[in-house]
């Protein structure tokens, strides 16, 4: 089986794993099924005409009655399902058609072709459809089979639209110019590469699509466009409204049916488009839920008390770098993240955030923050949650600080957005922080620009930013790599110092297991994507269970200063630093 065939099975499986998305599914295949086996399920002929079957109530041999006409409403709204169908895979098939090539075309190509693309799409969209639509309708006959191709010429610009996204952020990644280099034609890219990227966008938006679809034609044939002779969802609400004062059941049949084939596309969507994760789909070859790897790593808290909670989580770009893996950390609890460099580290707290960049993709069976699942949360929630109840320290201290404004507004400025401050309390809220940090003269500081304070400051600035809103996690990672080695100790000193203060849940990303020595109560041990074991730090220390864990403590040992050595080295007076 390809590498493809395996993950397109293992999104499958996890598709069906959900409730919602399953029941869906089921819903759709039984009206689809119910419209291609119309002339077999059917009992009687859509169409024959039984007066005295004329706005009967259900009953033996007629399932949900007879309608305004005398004609049985069970037969007609299994024949209606095939309508519906057909329609909605006419109109999909031509938007593919029409909008995926060219959005593909002008999200790869830019320049002309894209403007070009985007003039043709833009303009369609503002053609008014259904004024269409009826021209349409009068000239051809109403002839079904061209309405549904004309709302598919409308639906065209949606998938243009996602196409030419997906192309323009696939054209940027590093394996297109190494394709390129390797000497692929265009053609041959777009085949191979960007089409890929596209695919999954693509069966979400024609799952929406569908819906819509049906909508229109639905719509059409109520306003009496259509052969008469073809039953339909739609004649028959227009049957059922002219007696629903009465007879409501008429109306409500296909109301119904209608109703539930919508809301089925519409969740069978929103559950794909949660597992895929539309904005970072991986056009690569791996799927990140590829079960290729075990599972490793051990969860000890219970999922409601846990501060982070990560669940069987994989990581893929091209190929999976992290390979479901499972770790927690409690509030109070100092856990530290330890292996060598592209051990999946950083990858695996970027999940844990959701700030992994554009082409990862990642899964996991549950992602928790605060006790709670927060993995299924759309985009804007989670990142509600940084900087509120997750607070993060970046590797690099003067890369994360703008240097076009100064400290003061960088540190203010979030306090005011996220917290709701003014413009004073922000101030005295951040001049306690920096004094809390460690900085004696914080006014000078918050005066200062980034290149006019040191690697430590910044750190200690960021440190205070991250802890401003009172978190109940914070994550920080490799925080003091980028540091002079007298500076580290203080850092780390103040983690701890603000991590107990707090009661906070602190994960500490490092290569260094002095970094673990010095501060952790627990460590997961990580190598190639995978956790090698899990365990106290007094324990991982005197018998390691893994011989990876042995070799990097001994590394660490022989490479590095331990804390006293530091403390020593640096003879430091205190801990306040001046700006
Ligand atoms: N944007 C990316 N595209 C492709 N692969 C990536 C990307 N970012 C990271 N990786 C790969 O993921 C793997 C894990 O990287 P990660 O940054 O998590 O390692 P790490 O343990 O944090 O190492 P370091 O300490 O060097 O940051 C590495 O093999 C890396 O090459």
């Amino acid at each position: 089986m390809t590498a493809t065939a395996h993950a397109d099975r293992g999104l499958w499986r996890r598709y069906l794993r959900r409730p919602a998305g399953a029941l869906a599914l089921a819903v759709f295949l039984l009206v689809v099924l119910a419209g291609l086996l119309a002339p077999l399920l059917a009992p009687h002929d859509p169409n024959h005409v039984d007066f005295t079957l004329a706005q009967a109530p259900p009953g033996p041999g007629h399932l949900m009655g007879g309608d305004s006409t005398g004609r049985d409403i069970f037969s007609r709204l299994l024949f209606g399902a095939r309508t519906t169908v057909y329609g909605a895979a006419v109109a999909c098939l031509t938007g593919i058609a029409l909008g995926v090539p060219g959005g593909v075309a002008a999200g790869y190509l830019g320049g002309r072709a894209d403007r070009i693309g985007s003039w043709i799409s833009d303009a369609v969209q503002s053609v008014p459809g259904m004024v269409v639509l009826l021209i349409v309708a009068a000239g051809t006959g109403s002839n079904f089979t061209v309405l549904m191709v004309t709302i598919g010429v409308f639906m065209a610009p949606g998938y243009f639209r996602i196409s030419r996204s997906r192309a323009l952020a696939v054209r940027k990644e590093p394996y297109i110019d190494a394709a390129r280099v390797a000497g692929l034609t265009d053609a041959q890219v777009l085949r191979s590469h960007v089409l890929r990227a596209v695919r999954a966008p693509i069966i979400i938006q024609t799952a929406l699509t569908a819906g819509i679809a049906m909508g229109m034609q639905t719509g059409l044939q109520f306003l009496g466009v259509g052969a008469a002779s073809t039953p339909s969802w739609g004649q028959m609400m227009n049957d059922g409204f002219r007696t629903m004062l009465n007879h409501p059941l008429i109306l409500l049949w296909p109301s119904a049916a209608l109703g539930l084939t919508i809301a089925a596309l519409a969740f069978m969507g929103s559950t794909l488009a949660d597992l895929v994760s539309v904005r970072a789909g991986d056009p690569g070859r791996h799927d990140a839920a590829e079960p290729d790897h075990p599972r490793t790593g051990t969860l000890v808290h219970p999922p409601e008390q846990a501060a982070l909670r990560i669940d069987n989580l994989r990581v893929a770009y091209r190929e999976q770098v992290v390979h479901g893996i499972s770790l927690d950390v409690a509030p109070g609890e100092v856990l530290g993240i330890v292996g060598e460099s592209g051990s999946g580290k950083s990858q695996t707290v970027f999940a844990a955030l959701d700030l992994l960049p554009a082409a990862a993709r990642s899964t996991a069976d549950g992602i928790r923050i605060g006790g709670r699942e927060v993995g299924g949360l759309p985009r804007g929630k989670r990142h509600a949650l940084l900087g509120t109840e997750i607070g993060y320290v970046p590797q690099e201290p003067m890369s994360n600080l703008d240097p076009c404004y100064t400290i003061g507004h960088q540190l203010v400025e979030p306090l005011r957005a996220v917290h709701g401050l003014g413009k004073a309390q922000a101030r005295e809220r951040a001049r306690e922080i920096l004094r809390r940090v460690g900085i004696a003269e914080p006014d000078r500081l918050l005066a200062s620009y980034p290149h006019q304070i040191s690697g430590g400051m910044a750190q200690r600035v960021l440190i205070a930013g991250a802890v401003a809103g009172r978190p109940g996690l914070l994550v920080a990672d490799e925080p003091t790599t980028a540091l002079d080695v007298t500076v580290q100790a203080e850092v780390l000193e103040l983690l701890r110092e603000l991590q107990s203060e707090h009661g906070m849940a602190l994960v500490i990303v490092t290569h260094n297991f002095g970094v673990v020595a010095d501060i952790c109560d627990r460590v997961v041990v990580m190598k190639d994507g995978a956790i090698v074991e899990t365990g106290p730090v007094a324990r991982i220390f005197a018998e390691p269970a893994d011989p990876y864990t042995a070799e990097l403590i001994q590394a660490s040992q022989e490479d590095t200063e331990t804390r006293a050595e530091l403390d020593a080295a640096q003879d430091r007076p205190g801990r306040t630093v001046r700006a």
